[in-house]
């Protein structure tokens, strides 16, 4: 399976003054954990990392240490998440049926997650791992008045991997570029264009890396995995 890893963001939440996949969790960098869980699943047999090549020296470096066996490429990262995406579409070798995407932000994804969305992929058209939302969800206008209550059993958190057929999301992105959508994740184009995209169990520790809590999250979930 392809896997492309949008890796080209600058971190506006985190706050630091450079690319958030850089800075390290448990003595590593956050994309190092994202790149050993996709050399631990052995579905996955290459890697397209799209980043900005201000940051190639040093993911390079970081690949150096990790001594991956699948082969990796570097894609050239665009201004949004969905701009890097459709880059890494245009960039994948043409054998490519199915693709997974996977923020290098969600380093916590385990090698069995990865694998299960691969594996889903192949039976379906879309697919992104997702779980089910714990808190009571408002929807509120913008004078801060609670519109609705939405029914949460309808409401799941949407995570990456997802999945898709390769020529399927090509189309879905360039019609996204021709009316001008924006978006922050692809199964939203696939929805735009009226496709069908499955829900496959995700994880409650696959989080995003987000903010400066995000970090002190992750470590204690990577700790907690020693010790279990
Ligand atoms: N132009 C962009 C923006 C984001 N991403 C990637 O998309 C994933 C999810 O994005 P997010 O967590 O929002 O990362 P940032 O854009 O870096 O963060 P922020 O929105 O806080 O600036 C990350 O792995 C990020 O590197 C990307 O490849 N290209
Ligand atoms: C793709 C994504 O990780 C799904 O949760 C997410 O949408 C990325 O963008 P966001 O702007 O940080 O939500």
């Amino acid at each position: 399976m392809y896997l492309l890893i949008p890796a080209a963001g600058v971190g506006k939440r985190m706050g630091c003054d450079r690319n958030k996949l850089l800075l390290e969790v448990r003595s590593q960098p956050i994309i190092a954990w994202t790149l050993l869980a996709a050399q631990a699943a052995s579905e996955i047999s290459w890697i397209g990392i799209i980043s900005q090549p201000t940051d190639w020296p040093d993911f390079k470096s970081i690949l150096a240490n990790l001594q991956l066996t699948k082969p990796v490429e570097f894609i050239l990262g665009g201004s949004t998440r969905q701009e890097s995406v459709y880059n890494g579409l245009q960039a994948l070798p043409t054998a490519a049926e199915q693709v997974l995407i996977h923020d290098g932000a969600r380093c916590l994804a385990t090698p069995n997650l990865l694998n299960s969305c691969a594996q889903a992929i192949r039976h379906c058209s879309g697919l992104i791992a997702a779980v089910p939302v714990k808190d009571t969800i408002k929807v509120v206008d913008e004078d801060g008045i609670i519109q609705n209550t939405p029914d949460r059993r309808n409401l799941w958190a949407a995570q990456t991997p997802q999945g898709f057929n390769v020529e399927l999301l090509k189309q879905c992105h360039a019609e996204g570029v021709r009316q001008g959508w924006e978006v922050t994740d692809d199964a939203a184009l696939f929805e735009k264009c009226g496709i069908e995209v499955q829900i496959v169990e995700g994880e409650e520790t696959n989080l995003k890396v987000t903010t400066p809590q995000d970090l002190a999250i992750a470590e204690f979930i990577l700790n907690s995995r020693d010790n279990s």
